[in-house]
């Protein structure tokens, strides 16, 4: 018999082998499981596929299909074979905090891995994930980003540069585009001490911001297609393009990123030539060789890249989207900012703009609404047991719980879609900054979180001081996202507004 003759003999006998190992697991996992006794969709308990058709058919409604779960079957919900999630507040702190050192669970983190290696995003254990994570955290320490805030002030002037050029030639300006760009630009200068000046890209259409805004989808197929990641990475650049058309920008990141990291291993002493520290002085300091390979520089490379752009953009899209959106909200900003800032020309400081009251509370609502990240972050149980939500969960099961279920939780935010930053100045608010969870908590949360403080403060209040601003037919009320790691946004209007430059 030919191979193909064989192939046809046996083939169906191989398919009714699978279909009844998949059928007989499903059954195991619904009724004898050890977390049989969680209540959730039988679906969910008998396989993964459940939250596949979630993320796929039903276009990344994971997150808001949380909501709904919770309210059906209580406070935890096994919503994978081998997954639980939290609703009860408290069960976020029981998770993610500092005295944990759980690892991260494969099956979400396995679609964040770029190279054969991994960043220490995408690393599971906790012990390995220190180790990278230590080399490049005095970089984003806050002394070092106040130190460093001329470059996120340089990037705000280039984005309203552009916002200028937009005004002279009567166009909009989509924000959501001109924040990716200012955000991107500063990660890069902050970085990599380069820029990919997307912020002078024509009404911010910069091909790497386009890029950015198109890898998530693919992340999100990743986590369902295991091996698609590697299938991307090795095929040839012209036939990635192909398949993916908008990729231009992604593949020009992946040539500025490995060409000077290239320089960098080829003539380590051009680190030298640049005016500040960047990552890859930090992470050159590193004791440990296989972090000083080429792939690992790409690594931590894409994650900051790609960490600190569209995390930050979203949330002063987002902000800036409910503040024009509400005529009290813009004019007690406008008031303190005045005040605080009473000669247009001046250049107000970080530490200074963080001392004003309404400004802190239109950026931690911000930060609140678009919620940083609304994947649940799993984490996996060790193996002696721990207590969550009152209950004994057993070592190895993945546990999370999302962002979006602290930050709209009636009793610690009344009211909890509508933007109030009054919430925040509420003499009985100390306590709500503990509920403020877009970074995340615990040891393995945003490194990156001094940043985007410096990043939100000073675009905010520049955007805001400059310019007289007005939404171009898009409301607070068409805000709705999807669930692509990140929350995207999708409305019936793209995210656009008039300015008129302010002349005192
Ligand atoms: C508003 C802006 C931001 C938000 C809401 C945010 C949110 C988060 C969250 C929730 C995590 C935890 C992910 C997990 O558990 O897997 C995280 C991790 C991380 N963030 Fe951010 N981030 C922001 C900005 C930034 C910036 C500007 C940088 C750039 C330096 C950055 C770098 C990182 C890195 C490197 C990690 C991985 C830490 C680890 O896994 O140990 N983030 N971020």
């Amino acid at each position: 018999m030919d191979f193909l003759s064989t192939l046809r003999a046996y083939a169906p006998w191989a398919t009714a082998l699978v279909c009844l190992y998949s059928l007989l697991k499903a059954v195991y996992n619904v009724y004898f499981h050890p977390l049989s006794r969680f209540p959730g969709p039988k679906l969910a308990a008998a396989s993964l596929w459940w939250q596949a058709y979630l993320d796929l058919w039903e276009n990344g409604s994971l997150s808001l299909k949380l909501v709904e779960l919770h309210a059906t079957y209580g406070e935890i919900v096994r919503i994978g074979p081998n997954e639980l999630h939290f609703s009860r507040p408290s069960a976020f702190h029981e998770i993610y905090n500092s005295r944990n050192r759980w690892s991260k669970g494969s099956y979400l983190y396995d679609a964040f891995v770029d190279t054969k290696s991994r960043s220490m995003f995408s690393i599971l254990d906790y012990e390995s994930a220190k180790k990278r994570s230590e080399l490049t955290t005095n970089i984003f320490s806050r002394k070092s980003i106040i130190a460093m805030q001329n470059l996120v002030q340089e990037c705000v002037d280039g984005m309203c540069a552009n916002i200028d050029d937009h005004i002279a030639n009567k166009r909009p300006v989509h924000f959501r585009r001109a924040f990716r760009c200012c955000t991107l630009d500063s990660i890069c200068s902050l970085c990599f001490g380069r820029t990919t000046h997307a912020l002078g890209a024509p009404e911010f259409r910069s091909p790497i911001e386009h890029a950015l805004g198109t890898t998530l989808p693919i992340r999100r197929l990743a986590k369902h297609i295991p091996f698609l990641m590697t299938f991307l990475r090795i095929l040839p650049p012209s036939l990635f393009r192909y398949l993916q058309p908008y990729s231009e920008g992604y593949l020009e990141v992946v040539k500025i990123l490995s060409t000077q990291i290239r320089e960098i291993f080829a003539n380590p002493q051009s680190l030298a030539n640049s005016d500040h520290p960047t990552v890859y002085h930090e992470l050159m300091k590193a004791k440990d060789q296989s972090i000083l390979t080429e792939e690992a520089f790409l690594d931590e490379g894409f994650l900051f890249l790609f960490a600190g752009t569209d995390t930050s953009s979203n949330a002063l899209s987002v902000g800036t989207l409910h503040v024009l959106g509400d005529p009290q909200v813009y004019a007690k900003l406008m008031n303190e900012l005045l005040e605080a800032w009473p000669r247009l020309d001046d250049r107000l400081r970080y530490e200074t703009l963080e001392s004003l009251p309404y400004l802190r509370a239109v950026v931690k609502e911000s930060l609140r609404v678009s919620h940083g990240v609304v994947t649940p972050l799993t984490r996996v149980v060790p193996s002696d047991g721990a207590v969550i939500s009152g209950k004994f969960i057993p070592g190895g099961t993945v546990v999370s719980m999302s962002n979006v279920l602290v930050h709209t939780n009636e009793e610690i935010f009344p009211e909890p879609h509508a933007f109030k930053p009054e919430r925040w100045l509420d003499p009985a608010a100390g306590s709500l900054d503990n509920w403020l969870v877009s970074f995340s908590k615990g040891p393995r949360s945003c490194i990156g979180i001094n940043l985007a403080y410096c990043e939100m403060y000073l675009a905010f209040a520049n955007l805001f001081r400059r310019y007289d601003m007005r939404l171009n037919g898009v409301s607070p009320s068409d805000w709705r996202w999807v669930d692509h790691f990140l929350p995207v946004y999708s409305g019936s209007a793209p995210l656009e507004l008039w300015a008129q430059a302010r002349l005192t």
